[in-house]
């Protein structure tokens, strides 16, 4: 099912890959069954430069939603490196006036808006199209208590944060996602994705939202 007028398409959970460096990573996420693939374009392990996105967004079909992932840079290196990747949406963490998101939204990018489970939790408080709650420290692939936004917040919010194959069920019986969202648990090291651990990964989320 597609989202009218947001590039967001939904199975029974949503499922987001990110930081994926290699063409068969993407591809093995694809063939999974993902709904959204991260390009890591800030300081990470993960990280990549945006002419790298290009060439893996190129090879990801319509409907799944490609992400560059920013964190902190000024609104027109967000800007230009959003469109020389050539991906279709812009994830943001940390602070960013409101404003910035609405100059993104201008371009015909999907928003999405990341924050650390203290902040502002509204879904939309920022004109996004999706929300991420993640851990304070996001891609440390470190997991805190999922529960404790569980009802909250309202809409399409993804749970992020410590996430792997082995717990993502779990979380999704705790929080009660939209959506989920994964880095460092599909990894046999930081910044090395694993096929297999990414086929896992998504199973376990949609077996897992079938049970929650
Ligand atoms: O994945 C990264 O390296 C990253 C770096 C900077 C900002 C966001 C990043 N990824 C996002 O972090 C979480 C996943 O974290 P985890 O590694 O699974 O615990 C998710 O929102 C990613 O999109």
């Amino acid at each position: 099912m597609w989202i009218h007028g947001t590039g967001l398409r939904v199975h029974s959970v949503y499922v987001k890959i990110c930081g994926l460096r290699e063409p068969g990573h993407v591809a093995a996420a694809v063939e999974a069954g993902a709904d959204a693939i991260g390009f890591v374009l800030t300081r990470s392990p993960r990280r990549i430069t945006p002419e790298q996105a290009r060439e893996l967004a190129a090879a990801v079909p319509a409907h799944v939603l490609t992400v560059a992932v920013f964190a902190g840079e000024a609104p027109e290196e967000v800007r230009a490196a959003a469109l020389e990747s050539g991906v279709r949406a812009v994830q943001l963490h940390g602070a960013h006036p409101h404003g910035d998101f609405t100059a993104l939204k201008d371009l015909g990018l999907t928003l999405v808006r990341a924050g650390a489970a203290g902040a502002d939790l509204r879904c939309g408080a920022f004109d996004e199209d999706l929300l991420i709650v993640d851990a304070p420290r996001p891609g440390s692939g470190e997991p805190w208590d999922w529960s404790a936004v569980r009802g909250r917040p309202e809409g399409r919010w993804m749970l992020a944060g410590g996430l792997d194959p082995s717990n993502v069920a779990r979380a999704i019986a705790e929080a009660r996602p939209w959506g989920v969202d994964v880095s460092s648990g599909v990894e046999v090291a930081p910044g090395v994705k694993d096929s297999g651990l990414i086929r896992e990964f998504v199973a376990a989320a949609r077996g897992g939202a079938k049970q929650a």
